[in-house]
């Protein structure tokens, strides 16, 4: 990458851009909503399940003005989605700034591995056990979106609640591979344990990106 280009994506004036979309938010509190998806590439947390990897290099994605991502998004909705790879790999600063002064609804889709930049309206936490979030972003989580891929995923979901606020939101989301097999024990486990609700991938339902 060129110098002035890599200083740009340094303080977040550029962004590597894998591609953005309006859709509906498929997964936890605000499913079912429209809402416009701006997938910022790159993330080295290395989920073996992980349904984007086409995002973790950020090599592969264009150097994009963030000021050209924020106009472009309002166009489509007051209501946007910073997603990735791991968005906070990258200053968010300045693309939640732009959003914000120009009237959208900031969100973002986070493991929180990184700390977290931006002014945002809400965030969803998806804690990875290969790489744990920060400290600071548990206290200001929305929601919790704990992905169950095997029976101690529960055990995992339930450490990282103890670390979230007292209004946080709690999910847990099958991993999409093992959806059949996770959904029983997750149905019996959020009966058990009532403050926890059930998250599905409904865009994939949908037949939508
Ligand atoms: C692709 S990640 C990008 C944002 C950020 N890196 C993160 O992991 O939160 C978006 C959301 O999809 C979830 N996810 C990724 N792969 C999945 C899969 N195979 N099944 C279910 N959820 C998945 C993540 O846990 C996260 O909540
Ligand atoms: N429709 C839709 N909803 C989503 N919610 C979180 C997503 C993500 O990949 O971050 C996602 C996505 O990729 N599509
Ligand atoms: S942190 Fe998110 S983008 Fe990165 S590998 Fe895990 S699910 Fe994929
Ligand atoms: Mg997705």
């Amino acid at each position: 990458m060129q110098e002035s280009v890599q200083k740009l994506v340094n303080i977040g004036e550029m962004l590597p851009l894998m591609e953005e979309f309006y859709t509906i938010q498929g997964e936890g509190y605000h499913k079912g909503t429209a809402a416009y998806f701006i997938r910022i590439g790159g993330c080295d947390v290395g989920c073996h399940w992980c349904d984007v990897k086409e995002s973790w290099n950020a090599d592969l994605h264009p150097p994009t003005l963030t000021e050209k991502i924020v106009d472009n998004a309002l166009k489509y909705s007051n209501v946007v989605v910073v997603t990735g790879g791991e968005p906070l790999t990258w200053d968010m600063t300045l693309l939640t700034q732009g959003l914000k002064s120009k009237g959208a609804q900031t969100h973002i889709e986070t493991s929180g591995a990184y700390p977290l930049t931006g002014d945002w309206d809400w965030i969803c936490l998806s804690p990875k056990k290969v790489k744990r979030p920060t400290k600071q972003i548990y206290g200001v989580a929305n929601e919790l979106k704990c992905i169950i891929y095997n029976k101690s995923d529960f055990a995992f979901a339930e450490e990282q609640a103890a670390k979230v606020s007292e209004d946080c939101i709690l999910y847990l989301q099958p991993e999409w591979s093992v959806r059949d097999k996770m959904i029983p024990l997750m149905v019996d486990f959020v009966m058990k344990n009532p403050k926890w609700r059930v998250s599905l991938q409904t865009h994939k339902y949908l037949n939508i990106p």
